[in-house]
């Protein structure tokens, strides 16, 4: 490999010295354990440079790029910065025309501790591999993770009302609700859609109420079998189960005691779980499965639901005392159609949110990228519309989005990947779509030919939101 320690302007004492440096250690190391490395001068010259770091810049060989600027080479570089501060930026992402690379910069100093030089090194020249420990990273940034008491077990929460995007009058009359609800102790119902944001809020009340530096416990309760359901939600004697739970273990409740506890998709509870929840509700004590003894909890209880709990109520599905004890304060979670205004500012925190955890490019909205994005019926709300905005980002090649980046991103080739619940869902929705066009809008017939009863289609309409008319998609 061809040296340019003699550049013109750095044959000097400080550029002998690093020549030394680089002579003895450097070349080796860097040549075989990097991606990509390079070596400038204090005059932020490329005083060497590896030959794959060279390729990636686009020239075959290095030697031409000796005695460049660096920062002509690279203008993401922050090699100068180094040089500048003598500080090292040891970990970091430098985005290169349309690809982002990790990087490591460092200062080279000689034997007195003279600044000779700087150094850059390429740990990955793709990020995904460090995707996790990205996210980890971002969300220990923001102060949101903290130790978990067990391994799966996650009790605090990472969201708070500063979180909570849109102005729109729908979603400040949700957030005045949430914080008035933060200030009191009372049990809350949270009334969505899926992906409207139950669970940001419901983290939000915690964070901001008298409990918050108390545990904060979630249970998706359609996620757990019913026969595993009591105990999950009120733990389990040593011994009331064989196998790997015969130690016993606690309950979300007992878990959560002194803080909150979030039951989503409450309405899934089956009839024998609601008598129980009841009177853990009325009595706040629990008996552990098998344990023959009550246990006294200090828990307060956000519930959601994107059910229709009040007409479950009339069809003898959900227990009217459980529903009235758990109405007290009821706070509606707006879908995002109703709260299209929205939409620019929550793109804007999703694409933010997308470009810090994935370390893809910044991208921004063309208008009428958001005018289109203003015009879908968003079945799947905030989290569909973060989907939408990570798939556009992640297929399309230019830095402001067009309708048509998010038409390429929907088209079968390119599904992103959803939660089944979510897949269940968009496949209910469109089979409710098509026996309404084939029955003409009939919705007793519409039902018979889904195979379902007519209640039920009517409570499908009301939750996937398709009892009002719909804008065009
Ligand atoms: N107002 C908002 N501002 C910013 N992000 C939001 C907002 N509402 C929801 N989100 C984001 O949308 C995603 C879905 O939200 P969340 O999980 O709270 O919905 P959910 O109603 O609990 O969904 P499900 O009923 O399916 O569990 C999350 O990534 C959340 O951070």
């Amino acid at each position: 490999m061809k040296l340019a320690l003699d550049l013109p302007d750095a044959a000097d004492r400080p550029q002998s010295a690093l020549q030394n440096v680089l002579q003895q250690a450097f070349f080796d190391v860097f040549e075989r354990q990097f991606a990509g490395a390079v070596v400038v001068n204090t005059d932020a010259r490329v005083v060497w440079m590896n030959p794959h770091y060279a390729e990636i810049l686009g020239f075959a060989d290095p030697g031409r790029i000796l005695g460049e600027r660096v920062d002509m080479l690279l203008p993401n570089t922050r090699l100068t910065e180094v040089l500048r501060t003598g500080e090292p930026i040891l970990l970091d992402f430098m985005t290169h025309r349309d690809r982002t690379f990790v990087v490591s910069r460092f200062p080279i100093r000689d034997d007195q501790g003279c600044l000779i030089g700087a150094g850059g090194i390429m740990l990955y020249d793709a990020w995904q591999p460090l995707k996790p420990l990205m996210d980890k990273f971002s969300r220990l940034q923001q102060g949101r993770l903290t130790p978990r008491r067990d391994p799966g077990q996650e009790r605090t929460t990472r969201y708070s009302f500063a979180d909570v995007v849109g102005e729109s009058p729908a979603c400040r009359r949700m957030k005045e609700l949430g914080k008035r609800a933060a200030g009191l102790d009372a049990t809350v119902l949270l009334l969505g859609e899926t992906g409207s944001g139950k669970e940001l809020l419901a983290q939000s009340i915690h964070a901001a109420s008298m409990r918050a530096s108390q545990a904060f416990v979630a249970l998706n309760i359609a996620a757990i079998p019913d026969t595993l359901l009591e105990a999950e939600l009120f733990g389990a004697a040593p011994g009331a189960y064989t196998g790997a739970d015969r130690r016993g273990r606690d309950g979300k409740f007992k878990l959560a005691d002194g803080g909150s506890i979030f039951l989503d998709e409450i309405g899934d509870l089956p009839l024998s779980t609601q008598a129980k929840l009841l009177r853990v509700l009325q009595e706040l004590e629990i008996e552990p499965l098998g344990a023959n003894q009550l246990i006294k909890i200090d828990v307060r209880v956000i519930a959601a639901t994107s059910r229709d709990l009040p007409a479950m109520v009339s069809r003898g599905e959900f227990r009217a005392d459980l529903y009235y004890r758990l109405n007290v304060l009821p706070i509606r979670l707006p879908p995002l159609r109703e709260r299209v205004e929205d939409i620019p500012a929550l793109a804007t925190k999703l694409l933010e949110d997308i470009h810090r955890r994935s370390g893809a490019a910044r991208v921004e909205l063309s208008g009428e990228a958001l005018n289109w994005l203003a015009t879908q019926p968003w079945p799947g709300n905030i989290r569909e519309l973060r989907n939408a905005l990570e798939q556009a980002t992640m297929l399309a090649d230019r830095d402001t989005l067009l309708p048509a980046d998010f038409l390429s991103a929907a088209a079968p080739t390119g599904m992103a990947p959803v939660t089944l619940a979510e897949a269940v869902r968009r496949a209910e929705i469109e089979a409710i779509r098509t026996a309404l066009q084939a029955s003409a809008g009939n919705k007793a017939e519409a039902a018979r030919l889904l195979g379902i009863g007519r209640a039920t289609l009517y409570e499908k309409l009301a939750n996937h939101g398709l009892d009002r008319p719909q804008l065009e998609s």
